[in-house]
């Protein structure tokens, strides 16, 4: 596409021959002669580029009215390249305008080539700094349909839920790492990408990385990028993760599934907070903050050697568990309404309500997909039951021999039996905190010191 070039200059001799210069180069031109002038142009067309004088008539020399007229553009914030010009080339006034927002500076009079070769690097690093800023402003659309951006989005109505939230609130602030433990489905890669919109970086870019799915030989090329050559099918330079997340947040999905011989690398990485994309020995910063998320028991792998002690020490400056569904019983009912409200709003359906002996239902299942399974039934439930309420059979839930009823599994511990009939009794009163220490004959205090035992606040 043509560009256009605007020239502001009083003098309409330089103005004729800067066009006969660049109207030959294939550029557009517009020309003014004062710096009014100037802004009701920049205002009313789409300009790619300014050549400015830096002296209009009334100051010949300071270059005060060149740099106030610098200041007017940049603060339109329209991120218009400003050379500019003047015949009193002194560094005082180059550095001013510079200061001011000048991109780059001319000595009148100019050689051509000096200026032509200018003016296409400006137009090159406005065009690509427009290109990062639209995939930046891509990647935060993505991520925030996506993820809820705010609380609302996010339902937390158990005690447990809060605490965690305010605890992420409190870490999002810092730049800590944080490693978010727990099952399939239970929402981590949502509360990472939570911390990351309530962070200072979230005009910055969220880059999820599922560990597991990047084969073992691409895991470099994928994190630190590569530059075109650096192997046989690297047929042009390509950006790595870590890139990609500068001055943003990486969260590392599936932590567990990094090959043990890519852990160091990535350690490395971590340490030094420098990395080469693959085939080059330039060091880049990574200046990114890490969440990672795993629902393995990494303790258990450092025993197996199958993961770096040195890596987990230094991906959780901070753990948090995501508790499973059935240990969040007060915000299933919230929960199935919220994706019901989703489906039905997506699929322009009518709104069913669920009956209370749904959502008993629901409250008694033990949900080994988690939220993610509730959300799936509820998409399923809303095709399957054309009634305008959801009873308990339109659910259709398996009954199975569930983690809540095993309670005679002869390889229990004591305390893991009382954990289990602690959630069953949970269940059947939904959730009611008196209702259910009456019923197991205790006091509120042991009721609510037991539920810390077992992690349940
Ligand atoms: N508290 C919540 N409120 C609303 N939606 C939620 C909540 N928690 C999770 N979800 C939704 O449930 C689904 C699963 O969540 P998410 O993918 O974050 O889980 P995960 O723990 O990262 O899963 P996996 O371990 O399988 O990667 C997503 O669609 C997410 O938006």
């Amino acid at each position: 596409m043509t560009k256009k070039i605007l020239i502001a200059d009083d003098d309409i001799n330089i103005i004729a021959s800067l066009k006969f210069v660049l109207a030959d180069e294939g550029f557009d031109i517009l020309a003014v002669t004062t710096p009014e002038a100037a802004l009701e142009s920049i205002k009313n067309h789409v300009v790619d580029l300014v050549l400015l004088d830096m002296n209009f008539q009334h100051d010949t020399t300071s270059g005060s009215e060149g740099i106030s007229l610098v200041s007017a553009i940049t603060a339109l914030e329209l991120n218009i390249p400003i050379i500019v010009m003047t015949g009193w080339a002194t560094i005082d006034i180059a550095v001013e305008a510079m200061q001011a927002g000048a991109k780059d500076f001319i000595q009148k009079p100019w050689k051509n080539e000096r200026m032509l070769s200018a003016i296409a690097n400006q137009l090159a690093l406005a065009q690509s700094d427009k290109k990062a800023q639209r995939l930046s402003q891509q990647n935060h659309l993505l991520t925030s349909q996506a993820h809820p951006s705010n609380r609302e989005g996010i339902i937390a109505q158990s005690p447990v839920m809060q605490n965690l939230l305010s605890t992420l609130d409190d870490l999002a602030q810092s730049e800590m790492s944080i490693l978010l433990t727990g099952d399939n489905g239970t929402g981590k890669s949502m509360l990472a990408s939570y911390v990351h919109q309530v962070s200072n970086r979230a005009k910055h870019s969220f880059v999820p990385v599922n560990m597991g799915a990047i084969p073992e030989s691409l895991f470099e090329s994928e994190m630190f990028g590569h530059v075109k050559g650096a192997f046989t099918d690297a047929k042009e330079n390509r950006v790595g993760r870590f890139e990609m997340a500068e001055q943003g947040t990486l969260f590392l999905d599936e932590l567990a599934n990094i090959p043990i011989a890519q852990q160091a690398k990535l350690l490395r990485v971590l340490e030094e907070q420098k990395f080469e994309a693959v085939g080059s020995s330039k060091s880049l910063q990574a200046n990114v903050r890490i969440i990672s998320a795993t629902n393995s028991d990494l303790l258990a792998d450092i025993k197996n050697n199958q993961f770096r002690e040195d890596l987990y020490y230094r991906l959780n400056t901070i753990e948090l568990r995501v508790p499973s569904l059935n240990e969040r019983l007060e915000d299933i009912p919230a929960l199935a309404e919220h994706f019901l409200i989703q489906f039905s709003s997506k699929y322009h359906r009518t709104l069913p309500q669920l009956t209370d002996q749904a959502v008993l239902a629901l409250q008694q299942y033990h949900w080994p997909g988690n939220i993610r399974e509730l959300s799936h039934l509820m998409e399923r439930v809303l095709f399957t039951c054309k009634k305008s309420s959801i009873d308990a059979d339109d659910l259709m839930l398996k009954v199975v021999e569930n983690n809540h009823e095993s309670l005679d599994d002869p390889s229990l511990s004591l305390e893991a039996i009382e954990r289990k009939a602690l959630i069953k009794r949970l269940a059947f009163f939904r959730g009611n905190a008196t209702e259910t220490a009456k019923s197991l004959g205790l006091s509120r205090s042991g009721y609510y010191r037991r539920l810390s035992k077992y992690e349940l606040v």
